[in-house]
């Protein structure tokens, strides 16, 4: 297998503060093109911050960010989002093809508005991709949340984007939808060379599809496959205090050495605003 040498992600310093707190501290990170990223930590540890950060809707205070081997915004015409709130009811009129339709940006890659069978043939390659061509003329109305969630990320995938950040796309969804969304993401990372980071809680769907894991606490993260960062030294490195990870019939179970994990652990704690602002995570 011939590994890439881009790099899709090229992070240095980041940092960002949200309601006058830090978030993220002066994060490092360096992902190849075509690697499939599991995005790991405990609620508040910054996981959406950071999908925000790498599109540009959040800004950042300090820090030098590469993507996909440029600067700015041409690299961020080429990424695809799936937040993680879902604004169900806004799109319940449509038809699954319109609503992924309403993504096409043809006229910025110098389609205009002539475009119109790009169009029809990038809504049924992305309906492709995420096997929702069957459901095509379905009412989102009329769709399974493992259905939703597919059709949320072909919408994403209508524009020719070389990136996915997906914000938790396997909540509330049983094993076998989850692990549709994940074999997709596996598929799209290995024959297209995607990257694909996506955000979880539970680490063990992603286990036998992710290439490497990132954990987020306290500001700051730990990259690695799965092996060199969830273990007990690396782990209690990045919290800060004792963590424990078991292994059990294939599952892996990773908490405090000393039972429940105080919150400045998971978070950054540095306030750089007034003092008694803000309520933590
Ligand atoms: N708009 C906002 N204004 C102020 N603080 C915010 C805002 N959005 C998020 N935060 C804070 O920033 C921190 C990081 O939030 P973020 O949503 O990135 O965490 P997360 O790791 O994605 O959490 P979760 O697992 O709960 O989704 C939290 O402490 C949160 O309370």
């Amino acid at each position: 297998m011939n590994l890439p040498t881009e790099w899709a992600v090229q992070a240095q310093g980041l940092r960002c503060a949200l309601g006058g707190r830090t978030v993220l501290e002066g994060l490092d990170l360096h992902i190849r093109a075509g690697q499939f990223v599991g995005v790991f930590g405990a609620n508040g540890a910054g996981k959406t911050t950071l999908l925000r950060a790498l599109l540009g809707l959040q800004p950042l205070e300090s820090g030098r960010l590469r993507l996909l081997g440029q600067e700015g915004v041409s690299a961020r015409a080429r990424i695809g989002y799936v937040s993680q709130r879902d604004p169900v009811g806004a799109d319940s009129f449509l038809r699954v093809r319109s609503f992924v339709a309403t993504a096409w940006q043809g006229e910025r890659w110098g389609l205009g508005l002539g475009g119109a069978q790009q169009c029809a043939q990038a809504v049924d390659a992305a309906l492709k991709a995420m096997e929702m061509g069957s459901l095509a003329e379905r009412g989102m109305d009329a769709l399974s949340g493992g259905q939703r969630q597919r059709a949320r990320i072909a919408q994403a995938l209508v524009n020719p984007v070389r990136m996915l950040l997906l914000d938790e796309p396997l909540s509330n969804l049983d094993p076998q939808a989850q692990q549709r969304i994940l074999q997709t993401a596996r598929r799209l990372c290995t024959e297209q060379g995607m990257t694909v980071l996506m955000t979880a809680h539970d680490i063990n769907p992603l286990l036998p599809h992710m290439d490497q894991v990132l954990y987020l606490a306290g500001g700051r993260g730990r990259l690695g496959t799965v092996d060199e960062v969830v273990n007990a030294p690396a782990l209690s490195a990045l919290y800060g205090l004792p963590m424990a990870v078991a292994r059990e019939g294939g599952y892996l179970f990773i908490h405090p050495a000393g039972g429940f994990m105080p919150e400045e652990a998971a978070h950054c704690g540095h306030d750089h605003g007034h003092a008694g602002e803000g309520e933590g995570a």
